[in-house]
């Protein structure tokens, strides 16, 4: 029978979700459990490339981070035809860019509520993968999905009641960090640079003793560039500034709110928050955490 490969054996092909060096991602739909997934084709690395050493770094970062609401659940990877495949968990409302994208083009920006409430989770995200001695050093918009509770996003009065007793404390949105491929030992990196504009200077001079505040302060420019809406500076005079600690103040949000994004941005790395001291910040406090 013509294309026995497990991929065509065991998926249905639904869409193609994205398209990258990385290869391509589809979203699929599992034919014996019925689950939808995500699944990653990359043609299969070169031995020995720092492809191949990614790609490998992504798959025992996913099989050591097992079950976390706010990271990227993993399912399964296999190697055929020249091709690698990685399933992941599909969240259903696509990434932070795609609303950063949108928010550009409608010229609205998102609350503070909802900012803290990214901040929060992305936070708790950290804490649990910064908790295994990893880093994951790839932390931006394009690779926080997002996934919508259908059941929860009934307003309250359509019978919310019914559903199970710890359903009513779960989010309506989760926000979710995957793309693991530079995700890299604490204690014993291989690093990887990450996308420019989210990179804390120290990696870019070769400093790897606070690995985990370089993704603390990309955290923290994420959520400065989805409360700016502007698009982040990746080499120059801008991108130098912001690496002095000079961060705009965003107008629209809490004195509280800028004073952590600035702090997370400290030029020292170790004047940064870790990722549990953020999720405990004043500026969290009501909105932030259930
Ligand atoms: C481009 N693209 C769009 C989506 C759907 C967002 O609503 C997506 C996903 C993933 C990934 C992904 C990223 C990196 C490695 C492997 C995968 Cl499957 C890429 C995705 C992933 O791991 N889970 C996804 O939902």
């Amino acid at each position: 029978e013509i294309n026995t490969s497990r991929y065509n054996e065991e998926f249905h092909e639904v869409c193609k979700l994205g398209d990258g060096a990385f290869g391509s991602v589809y979203k699929c739909v599992h034919r014996l459990d019925g689950c939808t997934y995500a699944i990653k084709k990359s043609k299969t690395p070169v031995a020995g490339s720092v492809y191949e050493r990614n790609a490998l770094n992504e798959v025992y970062a996913h099989a050591v981070l097992g079950k976390h609401p706010h990271v990227v659940r993993y399912y399964s990877a296999w190697a055929e035809e020249d091709h690698m495949y990685i399933q992941n968990e599909y969240c259903n409302g696509g990434s932070l860019a795609e609303s950063l994208e949108e928010n550009r083009q409608r010229g609205s920006h998102f609350s503070e509520a909802e900012l803290t409430q990214i901040l929060y989770q992305l936070a708790q995200g950290l804490r649990y993968i910064h908790s295994q001695n990893l880093v994951h050093l790839d932390i931006k918009p394009g690779n926080v999905f997002i996934h919508r509770n259908p059941k929860l996003l009934q307003s309250p009065e359509s019978g919310l009641e019914s559903c199970e007793e710890e359903e009513e404390f779960e989010e309506p949105i989760l926000y979710k960090i995957g793309d693991l491929g530079h995700v890299t030992s604490m204690f014993n990196p291989s690093v990887e640079d990450g996308d420019c504009r989210y990179l804390a200077n120290e990696i870019l001079r070769e400093d790897y003793d606070h690995l985990s505040k370089a993704d603390i302060f990309s955290l923290g420019l994420t959520i400065f560039e989805l409360g700016s809406g502007k698009e982040l500076p990746k080499n120059g005079d801008e991108w130098h500034a912001i690496r002095r600690g000079e961060l705009p103040i965003l107008p629209h949000y809490s004195y509280a709110l800028n004073h952590l994004l600035k702090s997370m941005v400290a030029p020292d790395p170790r004047d940064r928050p870790t990722a549990l001291a953020v999720t405990q910040h004043s500026a969290l406090c009501s909105t932030g955490k259930k």
